[in-house]
């Protein structure tokens, strides 16, 4: 039966609309010629729109955009506006509004991909990034700013409600994955509110699934694993701040930030999920054509996936493999590798 996907496309800034545009591209290629089609709005939002109007994400923006089936998205954030306001004010403000609780965030270390690490072994992971609390909900302030006695307070925010439906989602994905097993990272030894929280929500929904195998370990010393033992991991679940550092870790292991996609979702389908490169607008290449597209291009895949097109979820993926394969080490442009992936998406 035919279908159409309706999609919010929200580029940004920096990199962001060179990457997205590779992602549209792949996009279109993979569903080319068959019954499903999609119809894409463009949101401009981000630095520019500040810039000409102050806005960052207005109630209308939020309302139009969660008419849509899925968000992709490119990066937010831009040297001259104030850092915070966008990241905040329209990245964050997604999250939050369309109840993004899961960011998901998968690390496969593809054949033939450069790594650091002198024995990766099978590196196949996927951190279940909790995104609704954590210190990133903006529950803190400044008192006496500018002063010598200046005190600044970023609260995290952790309910057992957010954090239970978080680790449920975890112990389901184990439960999926061959190896069924699920490691906890936290830092419970000092953040022992927060850390005892997530701790025995772990222990208590284990109970549910006796097949998974639960293991911790501190933050900390996951930083030391991921590069000396990546393949000890299968599904990490972990809080939003300490999500966000290791998977950028994750993705220098797995072939460079390039390479990292993930989603944010909303797995109850009452909001549009949201699937975005892990990287930022790179300001430091933006416009030059330097940019990998290849994770943008993934993480149509998540979203494909998401919408209940596995297959060609698995073609993208197939493509980006194979393409990784073919790379000789000689550079090539945005658009050049968005054209590869393309022609091998499309037979
Ligand atoms: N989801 C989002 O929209 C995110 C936004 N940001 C924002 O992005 C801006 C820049 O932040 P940074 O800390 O520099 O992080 P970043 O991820 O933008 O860049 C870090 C490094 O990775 C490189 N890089 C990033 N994406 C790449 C790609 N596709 N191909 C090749 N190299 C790539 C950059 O050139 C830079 O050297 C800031 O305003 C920040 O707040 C940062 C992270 C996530
Ligand atoms: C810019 C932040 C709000 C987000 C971030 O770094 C991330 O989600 O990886
Ligand atoms: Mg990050």
């Amino acid at each position: 039966m035919a279908r159409t996907i309706r999609l919010a496309v929200i580029a940004g800034d920096g990199i962001g609309p060179e990457v997205v545009a590779e992602g549209i591209k792949v996009l279109d290629a993979v569903l080319a010629g068959s019954d499903v089609s999609v119809e894409r709005t463009e949101f401009e939002l981000g630095a520019k729109r500040w810039h000409d109007t102050g806005e960052t994400l207005t109630d209308e923006d939020l309302a139009a955009i969660s008419t849509h089936d899925a968000i992709l998205l490119g990066a937010v954030g831009d040297p001259t506006v104030p850092s915070g306001v966008l990241e905040r004010g329209l990245l964050l403000k997604l999250r939050f509004a369309l109840d993004h609780y899961v960011n998901l965030r998968p690390s496969v270390l593809y054949p033939g991909v450069p790594t650091p690490l002198a024995n990766p072994g099978d590196v196949d992971f996927v951190v279940v990034r909790e995104g609704t609390e954590g210190p990133y909900t903006g529950n803190g302030g400044a008192l006496r700013v500018g002063t010598p006695h200046e005190i600044a307070t970023e609260v995290s925010v952790n309910t057992a409600f957010g954090v239970e439906r978080v680790v449920r989602d975890a112990f389901a994905r184990a439960q999926a994955r061959p190896r069924k097993k699920l490691t906890l990272v936290h830092k419970h030894n000092v953040l022992v509110n927060a850390g005892h929280l997530w701790r025995r929500t772990v222990d208590a929904v284990a109970e549910e699934f006796p097949e998974i195998t639960v293991d911790y370990a501190h933050v900390d010393a996951a930083t030391i694993y991921m590069v000396t033992d990546p393949a000890r991991f299968d599904v990490i679940v972990t809080d939003n701040l300490f999500g966000d550092i290791i998977t950028d870790l994750a993705a220098a292991i797995t072939g460079g930030i390039g390479l990292a996609a993930s989603g944010n979702v909303n797995p109850d389908g009452a909001f549009p999920s949201m699937f975005e490169p892990v990287h930022g607008s790179a300001p430091d290449i933006a416009g030059k054509s330097l940019a990998d597209p290849t994770a943008t291009v993934l993480s149509v895949a998540l979203l494909l996936e998401h919408l209940g097109l596995p297959e060609q979820a698995q073609r993208i993926s197939n493509a980006v493999t194979s393409d990784i394969v073919s790379r000789d080490g000689s550079a090539r442009s945005t658009v050049e590798i968005g054209d590869a992936l393309a022609a091998r998406v499309a037979g």
